[in-house]
């Protein structure tokens, strides 16, 4: 914490690698919750906010005061390409926390996207922009940018604990942590799971062929 802010900082947390990052976005969020135990998964109140957004990111967590995002702004100097914005906004849902012109720096920046547990503004842009952004809801009306708040220090985001540098991943369905020294774990359980889901469409598409009309 500088002696001009009250943004307390945390850095120099262990990140996951890119290959760990590539292996995990080709992977849906359902399938990876199934290989965790069906657990690790934020509530079903936060989703994109146009509809496609996906991401997956090392997991840059960010707490702030409701209605407030100073913490967001100063967490701008800290985003590492791959990271993935995990903000504990209180679900509130008087104020929004970020915009377009957040998103649009966090995307210069190399952030795979945002995951706000509270509010955002500035829909259409953002769509427009293609940044994926994953929310409570929406609302027109600004924050406030006194802070105090903290970044780079485990937060709860959708009632599941994100500590940073954990692997995020968000899809239509919804979200899911993965803790980083889970990683290789999962990703090997996952993959057996994607290939008995594809067992299953083959099964299905033979039953097809025998279905006479
Ligand atoms: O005013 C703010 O801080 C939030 C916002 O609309 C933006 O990031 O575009
Ligand atoms: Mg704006």
């Amino acid at each position: 914490m500088s002696e001009s802010s009250n943004v307390r900082v945390h850095t120099g947390w262990q990140r996951p690698t890119a290959a760990v990052l590539k292996a995990f976005s080709g992977f849906q969020v359902a399938n990876i919750g199934d290989a965790m135990e069906r657990l690790g998964f934020t509530d079903g109140g936060i989703s994109g906010i146009w509809s496609g957004a996906r991401a997956v990111g090392s997991a840059l967590p960010v707490l702030t005061v409701a209605g407030d995002n100073r913490a967001v702004i100063e967490a701008l100097d800290h985003i590492q390409p791959g990271d993935l914005l995990a903000i504990n906004a209180f679900g509130f849902s008087g104020r929004a926390i970020i915009g377009d012109n957040l998103a649009q720096r966090f995307d210069v920046l190399g952030a795979t996207g945002a995951i706000v547990d509270g509010y955002v503004r500035d829909k259409v842009i953002i769509e427009r922009l293609g940044f994926p952004v994953f929310a409570r809801g929406l609302t027109p009306a600004g924050p406030f940018k006194n802070g105090p708040g903290t970044i780079g220090e485990a937060v709860a985001i959708g009632g599941v604990v994100v500590n940073p540098g954990d692997i995020i991943a968000a899809d239509e369905d919804g979200i899911i942590v993965v803790p980083l020294h889970r990683a290789d774990e999962v990703i090997v359980a996952v993959a057996e799971i994607e290939a008995l889901e594809a067992s299953k469409d083959a099964e299905v598409e033979q039953m097809k062929v025998h279905i006479v009309r």
